[in-house]
């Protein structure tokens, strides 16, 4: 049995296998938050644009210090000075232009103020405190790659250039079904043997956090034929279609049986717990195809997958490489267990300690029991066939959204 199923990375590599990268659009830097950028960007200008003071204090030639110089201008920020008279130092304010002659900025708690002027200590180096002009970047050279994700210090840097739009990957767009008649959405009264929907909005936040669109959310009915049609609906809205539930073995579920019937079912049945049933395949649409991604419907199962694979599906059509890995941390691991056939990804809790980063599982690491998902910030990978020890170096995969 264990050699019918098929590794993680096999199964990875079939997803990924042949996605384009998506189209781009031209977005204002103010809605292009969270965006990916689809060219390099080039910068335009040095910045600093111009030799500026780093403190508020007082400008000078480096040979003139350790004696008193007279004040022969004021320059605030905003200002650009005259040239600096030889022997006598300017005012100057952070942020503030050095002066033509002036090699060095002295921080006003360093002087004294007398009648005839300032006394200026004489240990001061040429340079010091002076931010050269280009030394942030120089007009020319890369600012960012195409592929960076606009968070907030890229989304700075393409405002220190006076940039006001940017190219960025247009959104994948992703339909998410619910299958199982027992599923219905908070809201609704809960009869005998009826579940509530966790699935729906912990993938949802999930796929948006990485970088995707949620365009359309619909519950499919435990029925072959209409499964068959919203899956084709749903291909025809979306870059992904994601299903959750009805991948296993049972009568009822259709999910598997339906891709098969409308398109193609590339993996199931993956080397993996939780998700052994994931499903991975293509739904044709009227122009191309779109991917199909069919998650377990235990919701650590859904969780786990979508970590796993929607988001390196998503860097991919995003063309965004830190989307596509987790970061893999080496921590002390705090439990013990033993795996069989199926690697296994369990949920804990990395706390970085002065000593070196520790893995603490939670309990209970049954596929059903979502609290194990809430306090966790990393999947520690236990590989097929293995034993970990308490105090054994344990691989964890970091659960970082973008
Ligand atoms: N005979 C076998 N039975 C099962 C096997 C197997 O190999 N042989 N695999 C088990 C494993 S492992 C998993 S995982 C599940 C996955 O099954 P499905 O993907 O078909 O999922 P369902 O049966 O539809 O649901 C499983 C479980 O999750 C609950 N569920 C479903 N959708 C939601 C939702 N949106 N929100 C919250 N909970 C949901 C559902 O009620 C079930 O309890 O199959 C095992 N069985
Ligand atoms: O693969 Mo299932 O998710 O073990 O319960």
């Amino acid at each position: 049995m264990a050699n019918e199923l098929q590794s993680v990375e096999t199964a990875l590599d079939a997803l990924l296998d042949g996605v384009a990268t998506l189209p781009s659009e031209i977005l204002p830097c103010e809605q292009a938050a969270g965006r990916v950028l689809a060219n390099s960007v080039t910068a335009r200008l040095d910045v600093p644009p111009f030799d500026n003071s780093a403190m508020d204090g007082y400008a000078v030639r480096a040979v003139d210090t350790g004696r008193v110089l007279p004040i022969s201008q004021r320059i605030a920020a905003g200002e650009s000075g005259a040239p600096l008279d030889a022997g006598t130092c300017a005012r100057i304010f952070t942020g503030g232009a050095i002066p033509a002659g002036a090699d060095c900025v002295v921080m006003q708690e360093r002087v004294e103020i007398r009648d005839e002027g300032v006394w200026i200590p004489a240990d001061i180096p040429a340079g010091d405190n002076v931010r050269r002009r280009g030394r942030d970047v120089h007009a020319g050279r890369e600012l960012l790659p195409a592929g960076t994700r606009l968070e907030a210090a890229a989304l700075g840097q393409l405002a220190s250039q006076g940039i006001t739009e940017v190219a960025v990957r247009r959104c994948p767009r992703i339909a998410l079904l619910s299958t199982g008649d027992e599923v219905i959405s908070p809201g609704e009264p809960l009869a005998a043997g009826q579940i509530y929907n966790s699935n729906r909005p912990m993938l949802k936040r999930l796929l948006e956090r990485f970088g995707a669109d949620v365009v359309h959310l619909a519950s499919v009915p435990d029925d072959y034929v209409t499964t068959c049609d919203m899956l084709a609906e749903a291909a025809e809205i979306a870059d992904v279609v994601i299903t959750t539930g009805g991948v296993s073995v049972g009568e009822e579920d259709h999910v598997k049986r339906a891709l098969e019937h409308l398109g193609q079912l590339d993996m199931w049945r993956l080397a993996m717990r939780p998700g052994k049933p994931l499903a991975l395949g293509r739904l044709p649409k009227t122009h191309g195809e779109a991917r199909f991604v069919g998650l377990p419907g235990n919701p650590v199962s859904g969780y786990v997958g979508a970590w796993l694979f929607l988001r390196p599906l998503i860097g991919e059509l995003l063309g965004c490489p830190v989307l596509k890995q987790l970061p893999r941390i080496h921590a002390r691991s705090e439990f013990a267990t033993r795996t069989q056939a199926r690697q296994h990804y369990m949920r804990v809790a990395l706390i970085f300690d002065p000593a070196g980063p520790r893995a603490a599982a939670f309990a209970d690491q049954n596929s059903a029991v979502l609290s194990s998902c809430i306090a966790a910030n990393a999947l520690a990978v236990i590989p097929a066939y293995s034993e970990l020890k308490e105090g054994d170096t344990v691989e964890c995969l970091w659960l970082v959204e973008g």
